[in-house]
């Protein structure tokens, strides 16, 4: 029988898509290196290669591999659970608990891994904590068309905030996009390949800025350009209700 998510969040501890080492500025340590039990198995890594992938992302994805064998990048794994934040965290931070009912929070999927194989969000995201930048390699399904023959400008926003909010949750640990602009170039042809670079450009108190591009594959082709803001959230004691 399947357990709560709540229950099943507690079992899994941090969040399972960040960096192997990786915790929330100020967190305990999360367990190094834990065995994992069938049910941990039962939650499966999308960030990996299935055959609805294309020649290009696929090279693309061994090109990132290669580059995470000496640990300066790594791949960060990806699960239709892989709630951002700990329920624990979220808890301590979110606005109004009251929000999160367990029969709702139960069903929850993230919305990118919410499609079937191919058809939506195929990606996989590298993050180097040297160099503070993500890579995100897409493949966008043709369930996410808006303009015919090309990707709806709400699917590309979806993975440009998909992708900077990783990053900003890595920087930050508990945050919300604020702020999110994007200026969309050329349009972006359905189940073609893009590669998103975003890097952390400042941080200011709560604030944390991250900017990114979305290209083609041969970087010939700027599809678009995108800053956001996000902001890292109080303990719920500290902020007014809204
Ligand atoms: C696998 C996992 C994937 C992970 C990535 C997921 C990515 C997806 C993330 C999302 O989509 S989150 C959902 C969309 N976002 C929201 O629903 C957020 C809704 N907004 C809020 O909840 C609040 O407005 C927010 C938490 C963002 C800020 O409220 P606070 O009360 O905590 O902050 P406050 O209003 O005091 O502002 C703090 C600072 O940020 C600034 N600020 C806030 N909103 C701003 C804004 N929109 N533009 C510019 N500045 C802004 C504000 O001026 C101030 O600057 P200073 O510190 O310099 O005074």
């Amino acid at each position: 029988m399947l357990r709560s998510c709540a229950a099943r969040l507690r079992t899994l501890g941090a969040p399972r898509w960040l960096p192997e080492g990786w915790r929330a500025p100020g967190s305990e340590p999360r367990a190094a290196q834990r065995s994992f039990s069938s049910e941990e198995v039962f939650h499966k890594d999308y960030a990996v290669p299935n055959p609805s992938w294309n020649k290009d992302l696929r090279l693309l994805f061994d090109q990132f591999t290669k580059k995470c064998e000496d640990g300066s990048w790594k791949r960060l794994s990806s699960y239709k659970r892989g709630c951002a934040l700990r329920v624990k965290d979220f808890q301590t931070h979110f606005l109004d608990p009251k929000h999160m009912k367990e029969e709702q929070t139960s069903k929850a999927q993230l919305f990118t891994r919410s499609f079937d194989e191919g058809l939506g969000f195929e990606y996989v995201m590298f993050y180097s904590d040297v160099e503070k930048r993500m890579v995100c390699l897409f493949q966008g399904g043709p369930h996410l068309e808006g303009a015919p023959g090309f990707l709806h400008g709400g699917a590309i926003a979806t993975i440009v905030d998909t992708t900077t909010g990783t990053c900003a949750v890595i920087t930050g640990g508990v945050v919300m996009t604020a702020n999110l602009n994007i200026n969309y170039k050329r349009p972006v042809p359905l189940c073609s390949v893009v590669v998103i670079n975003c890097q952390l450009d400042k941080v200011e108190g709560r604030k944390i800025f991250i900017s990114c591009s979305v290209q083609s594959v041969d970087e010939k082709t700027l599809y678009s350009e995108a800053t956001s803001l996000f902001v890292k959230l109080e303990p719920k004691s500290d902020i007014k209700s809204c």
